[in-house]
């Protein structure tokens, strides 16, 4: 457990996630490089491979079986692809009826009101969706809690996610689509783009090496003056921009082109798309 007494993961809490994966790996790793005892976390993951790697890398329990890593869990971090997460629901049903745990759910497109029908008794739930950058503690994750989650609940499951990044409180569940539209998916918008600058400057006469250490090196910089200047992107952007210059140049052909509609229509496209994940899992 952290060291410190006023963390709202202090105390005998056992953290227990149920998938042991890409998501689970991140969140894990962020935990324990946070300062939370290995020992207060187990993960239940079929794949004996990845079970050892969680269980080397960073001293967690690991068990082949859900119900066998979930006895006395405190805290259920649902880490498995959203079309087993009813089956893995219903099979911890009977157990999470007398242990009461909180339940922080990161499945895409699934809904508090589906977690609370499949675990068949009346829980904290909290639902989430964090993004991969938070293998490397830069991740950011939507959060909303159903009522009986009470605050100290809250605190607990915000505190889990935030080891892996920034958190923010949505205020409505319909919201969510939104937020996996833009953070969840997001990082793969970015990498992409990366994807499409380095080809860009291949064609322009670059090595594919120099085009890619740049592309990628000029992501950082963006990034982390986006972050620590806490100015506004169109400000940073103006500011590339000299008048009738090369950034003017580039920003007019991405004008022409439609970018704002074509990424207004993508984050739409995956909203829309949250939304039928989210219908199909009823
Ligand atoms: N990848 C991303 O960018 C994001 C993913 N998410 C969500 O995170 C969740 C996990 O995604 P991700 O980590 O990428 O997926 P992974 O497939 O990497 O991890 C899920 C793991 O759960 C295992 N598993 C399957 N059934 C069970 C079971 N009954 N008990 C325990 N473990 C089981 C799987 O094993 P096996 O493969 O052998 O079936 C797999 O290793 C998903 O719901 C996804 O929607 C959320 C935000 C971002
Ligand atoms: O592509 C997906 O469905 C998942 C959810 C957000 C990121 N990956």
């Amino acid at each position: 457990m952290p060291s410190n007494p006023e963390s709202p993961l202090s105390g005998s809490r056992r953290i227990v996630f149920v998938g042991g994966g890409n998501m689970a790996r991140s969140l894990i790793g962020a935990l324990v490089r946070g300062g939370t005892e290995a020992a207060s976390i187990a993960v239940a993951e079929p794949n004996a491979a990845l079970r050892e790697a969680l269980a080397n890398d960073f001293g967690v329990t690991a068990h082949e079986r859900a119900d066998t890593a979930a006895a006395n869990a405190d805290v259920l971090v649902l880490a498995v692809k959203p079309q087993v997460l009813k089956d893995v629901c219903r099979s911890l049903a009977p157990l999470v009826a007398d242990t009461r745990p909180l339940v922080i759910s990161i499945a895409a497109g699934v809904r508090i009101a589906q977690l609370r029908e499949w675990l068949g008794v009346e829980l904290p739930i909290v639902r989430s969706m964090p993004n991969t950058p938070a293998l490397i503690g830069a991740g950011a994750t939507g959060l909303i809690a159903n009522a009986t989650a009470d605050a100290t609940r809250r605190a607990q499951a915000e505190a889990i996610l935030a080891a892996a990044g920034r958190t923010a409180w949505i205020e409505r569940e319909e919201l969510m689509d939104a937020v996996t539209a833009l953070s969840g998916s997001g990082p793969a918008y970015f990498f992409l783009l990366v994807e499409a600058l380095e080809d860009a400057a291949v064609a322009q006469g670059l090595s594919r090496e120099t085009a890619r250490a740049l592309a990628t090196q000029t992501c950082l910089g963006a990034g982390r003056m986006l972050v620590e200047s806490g100015e506004a992107p169109s400000i940073l952007r103006e500011r590339v921009t000299s008048p009738n210059g090369t950034t003017a140049a580039a920003l007019d052909a991405f004008a022409a082109g439609g970018l704002r509609e074509l990424v207004a229509n993508a984050v739409a496209a995956a909203t829309a798309r949250g939304r039928e994940l989210s219908a199909s899992q009823s």
